[in-house]
């Protein structure tokens, strides 16, 4: 095989706390995120909600060092990938590409134009698939893939999850292996698996194979991990007020103190780096709850990162993508079962410019212009009127 192209896909996170309110504005404004029944309302509220939240989110940024770790964390994987595929004989090229921030999909699709691959694989930084996570990146690339016909030239193949992947199994037993052999009893630890929540609607109305990949993933862990420990899997980083995969991490952290559980494992799952969800959210504000519920002793396992099993586990995706036939954007996500499509235009989103960032605040500038008009009957339209 000639030259081998992989695209990385992740989050992104705010290099800068400056970065933090255009980020959260980017995440907001995609329909995979905030799932609206009107379009038109998408930017607006998006402006409305990254502008509430981005002094609380500056907050958690600051707490772990002004930025997220995520660019620098998923820049040496791949370059660890890259080594690692060029050592199995591979000559093989890897790109990132952020779903919110720097480096952008769209940037990396450009350098991927340029490198005249002979194969493209599609790797999503995310163990399982989710609608709001590998489904959103892959909908993106589906889009530019569309729109360019020399794109279209470059066999491709996507890897759409890859939770079951041996080798990343034995690179999760490890890593939580080292951390329980620390307690001064270790088969009296409580290991509890900590997954990246969604709204429960994803999994129920819309058919997201998300909860089902993150249990059987847990279940394949423990197996491999093969001890006698208690576990427990729970969701964090619930956003808004709807009703998110349960149950909530920090009622089982309570639940657990309550029943005298004193030493307890967190497990990051769903996560391959960390983060802020693993450095600010679990290490700050789960550590004390649990403290204050009376656990003695909670430790952390720490993310995957550059850790050798887990680039190996990479590249085995790789290899085992190239052998199999291709899949396209159009077949990965129908191969979940019972997952409901959204329609095409509701995925008309790209990469948020300056411009449209603009659009944005006028559109919000105007809805609340209408509001005030609906509601006094004299608002600021009325006296646009008169003029
Ligand atoms: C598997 C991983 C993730 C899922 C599923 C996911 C869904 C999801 N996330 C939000 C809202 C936010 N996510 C934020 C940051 C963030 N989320 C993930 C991973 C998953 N998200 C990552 C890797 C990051 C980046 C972290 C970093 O270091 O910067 C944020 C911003 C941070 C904050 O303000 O808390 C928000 C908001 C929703 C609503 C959602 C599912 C619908
Ligand atoms: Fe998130």
């Amino acid at each position: 095989m000639g030259r081998v192209g992989v695209l990385l896909l992740n989050l992104g996170g705010p290099d800068e706390l400056e970065d933090v309110r255009p980020f959260l504005y980017n995440l907001f404004s995609d329909p995979e995120i905030i799932r609206l029944p009107v379009s038109w309302l998408q930017k607006p509220l998006a402006w409305l909600i990254s502008t509430a939240r981005s002094r609380k989110s500056q907050e958690n940024y600051k707490q772990i060092g002004g930025g997220s770790p995520l660019r620098r964390i998923t820049e040496e994987q791949a370059r660890a990938l890259k080594q690692q595929l060029e050592a199995e004989g591979q000559d093989a090229r890897v790109y990132v590409g952020m779903r919110y921030w720097h480096p952008f999909t769209e940037e990396a699709v450009v350098r991927i134009k340029r490198d005249q691959l002979e194969k493209l694989v599609i790797l999503p930084l995310y163990p399982h698939f989710s609608i709001s996570t590998s489904g959103s990146s892959f909908r993106i690339l589906e889009r530019i893939w569309q729109k360019d016909p020399a794109l279209q030239k470059i066999p491709y193949t996507v890897i759409p999850s890859w939770y079951d992947e041996p080798a990343y199994l034995q690179a999760m037993a490890n890593l939580i292996a080292q951390e329980l052999d620390k307690f001064s009893q270790p088969e009296q630890v409580h290991i509890f698996f900590s997954a990246h929540g969604v709204p429960l609607s994803y999994v129920e109305e819309a058919g997201d194979p998300y909860q089902y990949e993150i249990e059987e993933c847990t279940r394949l862990i423990m197996e491999t991990l093969n001890r006698p420990n208690d576990h427990t899997l729970a969701y964090q980083s619930r956003v808004g007020p709807v009703e998110w995969l349960k149950p909530y991490t920090e009622e089982a952290i309570e639940n657990l103190g309550k029943q005298g559980v004193k030493d307890l494992l967190v497990v990051p799952i769903s996560f391959v780096s960390e983060h802020i969800e693993t450095l600010q959210e679990i290490d700050i504000e789960y550590r004390e709850l649990a403290e204050a519920s009376g656990i003695e002793n909670f430790h952390r396992v720490p993310a995957l990162n550059t850790d050798a099993t887990f680039i190996q586990a990479l590249t085995n995706c790789v290899e085992n993508a190239l052998e199999s036939p291709d899949r396209g954007f159009a077949e990965v996500t129908p191969l979940k079962k019972n997952l409901k499509m959204y329609p095409q235009e509701r995925w008309e989103w790209g990469m948020t410019t300056t411009a449209e960032v603009w659009n944005g605040r006028l559109a919000m500038l105007g809805f609340v212009a209408l509001m005030i008009e609906l509601i006094s009957g004299a608002g600021p339209l009325h006296f646009v009127g008169l003029l």
